[in-house]
């Protein structure tokens, strides 16, 4: 894509592939660099082209085509009813219309559990699609399947803490690692940097907890509801822009409010239609 849709040059963006770095691609090994040097990032869910362009053109080092499209694509009340089928064509759309991000593609449930043959089939089919990397949710549980993943050339992100898959065996979304707890999610993070993860999702994680393991792990970590010590911070789009209303989750901060903008449009067109000033000449051909 070009950047004919914004005004901002490659080489202002501050980030891992700003000034000086020139960075073609986001490669997994510049998100690890990238922790040794202190250097903290942001990821941002991607469904569409559209916004795949824009926070590719923004800097965004890495775009996570997560299951959550489940509820804020198809209209799905959780991410357990959204089927591979239904992704892999998004991950397809945000591939092709970018050109640094690292695009990674979210496992959808059903879909790796039941064993690492399972999850190679899977993850084969996003990585045709043209994913760079692919996410799963779970810690010591999933250990097999991201070895044999990482063992077939395909980088694995972690997804540990609170894992919306498994919502019905948590007992409902729920902050992990607090007290006795925390010694299972440090486990959970040591065994997926040990299955050969290059980054772990930390969800819904108590902040002393998260800020521990990102301290003791040498791969880095990405926090949702996971306080400030993470190396990377990531939220889901319309949460972040404010395209989704109701109250938003304790860990989302809304930097626009696209849903206003959006839907005002919607109804300024609407009334010039009845009020008939739209179109004038200047859109309509002799
Ligand atoms: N729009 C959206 N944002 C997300 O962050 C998100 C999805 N969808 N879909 C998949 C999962 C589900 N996630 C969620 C969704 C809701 C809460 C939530 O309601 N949290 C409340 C209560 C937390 C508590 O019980 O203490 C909160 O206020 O944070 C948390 C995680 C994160 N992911
Ligand atoms: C919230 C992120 C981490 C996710 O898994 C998703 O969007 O599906
Ligand atoms: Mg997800």
């Amino acid at each position: 894509m070009t950047s004919a849709s914004t005004n901002t040059s490659p080489d202002e963006i501050p980030s891992l592939y700003g000034p000086g770095k020139n960075v073609k691609r986001v490669r997994t090994r510049h998100l690890i660099e990238a922790k040794e040097r202190g250097e903290k990032w942001a990821m941002l869910t991607s469904y569409d082209m559209y916004t795949a362009a824009l926070f590719d053109e923004a800097g965004i080092p890495a775009l996570l085509v997560g299951d959550s499209a489940a509820n804020n694509v198809y209209g799905y009340e959780t991410t357990l009813q959204v089927s591979l089928d239904e992704l892999v064509p998004l991950v397809a759309a945000v591939a092709r219309s970018t050109e640094r991000t690292l695009v990674v593609a979210d496992m959808p449930f059903g879909s790796y559990e039941a064993g690492p043959a399972q999850a190679l089939e899977t993850a084969v089919r996003f990585m045709k699609a043209g994913a760079h990397a692919v996410k799963l949710e779970g810690g010591r549980r999933m250990a097999e399947q991201i070895r044999a993943l990482t063992n077939a050339g395909i980088p694995v992100m972690a997804h540990i803490g609170f894992t919306p898959q498994s919502e019905h065996a948590v007992g409902g979304y729920r902050v992990q690692g607090r007290d006795a707890q925390a010694a299972e999610v440090e486990a959970d993070a040591h065994a997926v940097a040990d299955a050969g993860a290059f980054a772990v999702v930390l969800e819904m994680v108590t902040a002393s907890v998260a800020a521990e393991i990102t301290k003791q792990l040498p791969i880095p970590t990405i926090g949702i509801g996971a306080g400030p010590d993470t190396d990377a911070q990531v939220l889901v789009w319309q949460d972040m822009a404010g395209l989704r209303r109701g109250r938003p989750q304790r860990f989302v901060k809304r930097y626009a409010e696209v849903a206003d903008v959006l839907q005002n449009a919607a109804k300024d067109f609407a009334d010039e239609v009845r009020a008939g000033e739209f179109p004038t000449k200047a859109h309509s051909f002799e």
